[in-house]
């Protein structure tokens, strides 16, 4: 059975990406919104909310979410901590919801090899984070990274004000506990993600490369369908695959 959707964000880079896969993964995009259009307007029908639009509008989709109690899938990223609250506060215990800022099988792999690297090789490899996108892109770093870095913070015991966003100037020797955070913005670029384990004498580069926006597409269905009867809470693309060990 065709899982019916409301898609936000329909005729964006992700939208049509997702039109164009929906059906040959079971999904039917019945409701296909953008700025100006009224989410409301065909929801009655649809089974579950997929947004990838802009920061400021996921508050309101997931609010309407909860009140049709409809599973919802954000993919949209760049919120601000103060909209992540409010997002979590309107959704918690009410709807199962997948956030996640990547949706590739890829990009959720090397989460799951970043968490084991990080356990493996310890503080004597700093770690940095460098990431690539396209010139469109709005937001800095991106959602994959911000996930890398809550990997690594977590993995390496490291507070938030020891993450710091590129380097310039008189900056001084790297502290071990550090995170460096890097993005490149130019041309086509679907997205790159590196991370990177300095050590003395060698160095691990974990790297993923997208090349078709399909893969994040095909992975945001599948979260959809996978959330559909699950308790309500709020999971993560590693949850829907499995990845969590
Ligand atoms: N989690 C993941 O796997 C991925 C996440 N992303 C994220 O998804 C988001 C979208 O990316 P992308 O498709 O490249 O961006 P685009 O700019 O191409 O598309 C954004 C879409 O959102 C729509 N939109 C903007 N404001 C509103 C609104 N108020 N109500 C309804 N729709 C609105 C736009 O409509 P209009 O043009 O009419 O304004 C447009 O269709 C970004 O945050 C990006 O970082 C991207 C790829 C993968
Ligand atoms: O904006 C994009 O294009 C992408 N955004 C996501 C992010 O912020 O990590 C995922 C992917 O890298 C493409």
């Amino acid at each position: 059975m065709s899982l019916k959707l409301l898609l936000n964000g329909s005729r964006g880079r992700m939208g049509i990406a997702i039109s164009a896969i929906a059906e040959a993964n079971n999904a039917e995009i019945v409701s296909a919104c953008d700025t100006g259009d009224d989410p409301r307007s065909q929801i009655d029908a649809c089974e579950a909310i997929i947004d990838f639009s802009f920061h400021e509008v996921t508050a309101g989709i997931a609010e309407l979410a909860v009140e049709k109690n409809l599973p919802l899938v954000i993919g949209t990223t760049g919120h601000t901590s103060e909209e992540k609250a409010q997002i979590l506060a309107t959704v918690e215990g009410k709807i199962p919801v997948v956030w996640a800022g990547n949706y590739s099988v890829g990009v959720n792999t090397l989460n799951y090899l970043t968490r084991k690297a990080a356990a493996i090789l310890g503080e004597q490899y700093e770690p940095e984070v460098l990431e690539m996108h396209h010139h469109h892109k709005k937001d800095a770093p991106s959602g994959t990274a911000e996930r890398l870095i809550e990997i690594l913070k977590d993995g390496y015991q490291i507070a938030d004000e020891q993450v710091v966003h590129g380097r310039e100037g008189l900056v001084g020797a790297r502290p071990r506990k550090e995170i460096g955070v890097h993005a490149i913005r130019g041309g086509d670029i679907v997205g790159e993600h590196t991370v990177y384990f300095c050590g003395d004498g060698e160095r691990i580069e974990l790297t993923h490369r997208a090349t078709d926006r399909k893969i994040f597409a095909q992975g945001a269905v599948r979260a959809a369908q996978w959330a559909v009867g699950k308790a309500a809470g709020v999971y993560n693309m590693e949850d829907v695959l499995g990845l969590t060990d």
